[in-house]
């Protein structure tokens, strides 16, 4: 499985925060569901890695991968879970070495020209634009695709299902992250049938 493939399961990868473990199996159930069949579980939280290995065990047809993967602790704790993918908000040194000795497809993040082409030079193909919004949004990825165009991002950072097209219409983006399906009070309800809802209508936007 490639980032590639795992990224364009769906235009939509929800970043989703689990604090309680027992939403993890429903909440991975309601979004795959939705028809978001790629999901990433920011290691955030303390009970992270655990939600990881319920949710590839409820959903096995899911891509289930880790983000804020920032430090070997937390690559060796994806790999640990059984991470689908890992993603990351930016890279460093330690987080290229084992990702070049690692067979998990793994998507640095970058906001600026010269990271993007630091990661090229390193041969990734793919990458995180974070923080989307707040780095420019899409005029700045529209900028980037000109002299870069070999590139291609998966935005994520404020963006929400009224920017989602915005970012998808453009020719280096191949899927966006966001949160906005993960509705925080439908979480507490215990309401999967509306966050089921909420991630319909995310794997719609085009
Ligand atoms: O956890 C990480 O590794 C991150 O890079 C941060 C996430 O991408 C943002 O938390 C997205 O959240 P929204 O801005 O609500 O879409």
């Amino acid at each position: 499985m490639s980032i590639e493939q795992i990224l364009s399961s769906a235009p939509v990868v929800p970043v989703v925060v689990i604090d309680n473990l027992e939403d993890a199996a429903p909440l991975a159930q309601a979004l795959y569901n939705g028809g978001l069949k790629a999901l990433e579980v920011t290691l955030r939280t303390p009970v992270a890695a655990q939600a990881v290995k319920i949710m590839k065990e409820t959903v096995p047809e899911a891509y289930v991968g880790t983000g804020t993967v920032v430090d070997k602790a937390s690559f060796e704790a994806s790999v640990a879970a059984g991470a689908d993918f890992m993603v990351s908000p930016g890279v460093n040194d330690e987080l290229l070495a084992l990702a070049k000795v690692s067979d998990i497809p793994f998507l640095p993040g970058a906001a600026t020209p010269s990271e993007v082409m630091q990661l090229a030079s390193h041969g990734f193909k793919f990458l995180k634009f974070f923080p989307a919004e707040a780095a420019g949004g899409v005029p700045m990825l529209k900028s980037i695709g000109g002299p870069l165009p070999q590139v291609t991002f998966c935005p994520t950072g404020g963006v929400s299902l009224d920017s989602a097209p915005k970012y998808l219409a453009l020719k280096n983006v191949i899927c966006v992250g966001g949160t906005w399906m993960l509705d925080k009070q439908l979480i507490a309800n215990k309401d999967w049938q509306a966050i089921e809802a909420l991630a319909k209508q995310a794997s719609e936007v085009k």
